[in-house]
Parts: C-alpha cells; structure tokens; sequence
C-alpha cells in the first residue's frame, strides 16, 4: 500500500507519515526546496521525499505519473488565516491551484487512488447560536480569504468525484493541535511564549488577540487516524466533520495553559493579533464521520496542551 502525503514536511503531515508507517504503508511525500525538514528529520531512513510544486501541473504530473500511489493524503496548504489577508492571492492559488492539479493528474492517469482533503471548519464562518453544533448541512459563510480557499477546495472535491468519479473524501477538520504545530497558531503561540518566560528569554508579558473566541479543539494524533479511518471507510464525495464536539474559549484555553506553569503571567492585548473579522463560535458535530468510521477523539484536550509545551521545553 502506497500513500503519498503532499506537505508532508508541515506539522500534520508529519504526523500522518508516523500514523502511516505503524500501519505499515510505504510513505512518499511532497516537499519544495524551501521546506523545513525538522518535523520529519526523525523518519527520513522511513519515508522517501520527492519535490513538488504542487502550483505547476507539469510538476505534480510526473510525481503522479513515476509514484501511482494508492492513497493521497491532501495536506499540502497555506493554513494560517491572517496571512491570507495580507496576501489573498497567493492563498487562493497554493490552496485551489495545488488541489486542481492533483485532481487532473490523477484524472488523466486514470489511477484508483483514494484521495483525503483536507478541508476546514472556518468554511462554516459566522455560525449563529442555535446552529451549534455545527453539522455538514449548517450553510457556509466564510469570513477570510482562507475560508474562501477551502470552501472551493472542498467543492472541487465534489465536482471531481460527481464529474469524474474520484475517490475523493472531504474531511471538514475542526481546530487541532499537539507538537510540533506551527508558532503562529494560537495554541502554540501562547505555549512557547510561555516557555520562553519560564527559561527567561522574555519579560513575563503574554501577548494575545481574540480571547472571547471559541474554538473545538482535537488532538493532531487523533486527526491523523480520522484521515486514515476516512479512506479506509468514508464514503467517496462525502464530507465529514471531524470534532470533538467541545469548545472552549480562547481565555480559558490560555488558562489551562497558564495552570500548568509556575511562573507568574501578566496578559496584555496585542491589537496587531485582532483580526479584519474573526469566526466567533466553532464548535462541531462529527456525529456522521464517528457513524460511518467508529472513529473518535482519544486525546483528552489537557493532554495535548501538556504535549505541546513540553515541546516547547524541549526545543532549544
Ligand atoms: C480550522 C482552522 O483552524 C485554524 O484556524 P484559526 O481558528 O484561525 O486558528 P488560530 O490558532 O490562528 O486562532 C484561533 C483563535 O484564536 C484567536 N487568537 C487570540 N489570540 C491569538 C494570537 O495571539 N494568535 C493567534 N494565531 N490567534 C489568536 C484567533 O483570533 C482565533 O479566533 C487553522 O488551523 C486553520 O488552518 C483552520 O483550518
């Protein structure tokens, strides 16, 4: 069994390439000349790199061509919201473009391949009170240029499959966190601000943005088994949230955060961190991929808080 992981480098390829090899696949992923190699220097005598641009059809046409994987596992994107206002552009175009000519590879070789995509909640963007939680069916009103990006991401993914009968299965993945996530994202920004207080390396002044936010958060680690469980059981055309079905404000995650440090925090609003606009509630029901999967978050949330900064403590 081959799977191919595009952004395989990045935080949640990384741990899909983990989750990949214990089920004994054979692992190829993408990566580009500038990718960091930290979050996989570990698996490298595991896994086999290729490099990809995935915005060049030329480029993503010989990979499908010389590799033929029977599983892809989409993860390959620009992911973080606010610089998808500083440069909508190029957001639209690494998510859609990179999406589209891995489709029309794997439509013109004719391959069976089972392809994940990684779609995301901020497709639901201003969600009303009395829609929580949220299902598949709750209408899309996305708020960034991000939103807009996996909002046609997640609709290709239907044409694909309805036009040309892929296999595609569209995953609608909540907030999710653990090690190794990027330090913008707000879970490890105030973990690692909170490290480098503890060893000293800043005056004890946490910045924040948004603390009146609500976020669903899941383990990475639970993710990436949900992705697996999709191809393996998710019906092709369908999408499917994956949730923990719990949300929390972003204070009170800062809070639990806090309460696993000694160290003494004064919190101060950075308004630089205020977004043009910011999804108020996400919080989801996963109650259709849990029935057609089994799948299930098995991470309590304290733990990956925990995880994440003991990542934190151990990086140099
Ligand atoms: C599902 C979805 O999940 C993620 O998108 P996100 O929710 O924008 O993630 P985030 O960690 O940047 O922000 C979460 C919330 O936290 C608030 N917030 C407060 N203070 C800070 C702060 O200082 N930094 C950041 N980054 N956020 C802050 C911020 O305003 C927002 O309300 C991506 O994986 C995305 O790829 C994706 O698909």
């Amino acid at each position: 069994m081959k799977a191919l992981v595009t952004g395989i480098s990045g935080f949640v390829g990384s741990h899909m390439a983990e989750f990949l090899l214990r089920q004994g696949a054979e692992v190829v992923g993408t990566i580009r000349n500038r990718s960091r190699m930290d979050h996989i220097s570990h698996l490298l005598k595991d896994i086999r790199l290729e490099e990809c641009e995935l915005r060049d059809p030329f480029s993503v046409e010989s990979l499908i061509d010389r590799e033929r994987p029977d599983l892809i596992f989409h993860l390959a994107a620009q992911s973080f919201v606010p610089t998808s206002w500083n440069s909508p552009i190029d957001t639209i175009h690494n998510n859609v473009a990179g999406q589209v000519n891995l489709f029309e590879a794997v439509r013109r070789f004719g391959l069976k391949a089972k392809i994940q995509i990684a779609c995301s909640s901020e497709e639901y963007g201003q969600v009303e009170p009395e829609e929580t939680p949220i299902k598949e069916t709750n209408p899309l009103r996305p708020l960034s240029p991000y939103a807009i990006s996996k909002v046609a991401q997640d609709y290709l993914g239907y044409q694909y499959h309805r036009s040309y009968g892929l296999h595609v299965v569209r995953t609608i993945t909540f907030n999710h966190t653990g090690p190794r996530r990027g330090e913008q994202f707000v879970t490890s920004n105030f973990a690692k601000q909170i490290v480098d207080i503890e060893k000293g390396r800043k005056p004890p002044v946490l910045h924040v943005g948004n603390l009146q936010a609500k976020r669903d958060f899941t383990d990475v680690r639970d993710v990436v088994r949900g992705y697996w469980l999709a191809l393996e059981k998710g019906q092709p055309g369908e999408n499917y949230n994956i949730a923990s079905g719990t949300c929390y404000t972003i204070a009170e995650m800062l809070e639990m955060l806090l309460s696993f440090s000694d160290v003494r925090i004064e919190v101060k609003t950075d308004p630089s961190r205020l977004r043009p606009s910011d999804v108020e509630i996400l919080l989801g029901d996963s109650a259709k991929f849990r029935a057609a999967t089994g799948w299930q978050p098995e991470i309590p949330f304290e733990r990956t808080l925990k995880d994440l900064l003991q990542y934190w403590r151990s990086q140099p």
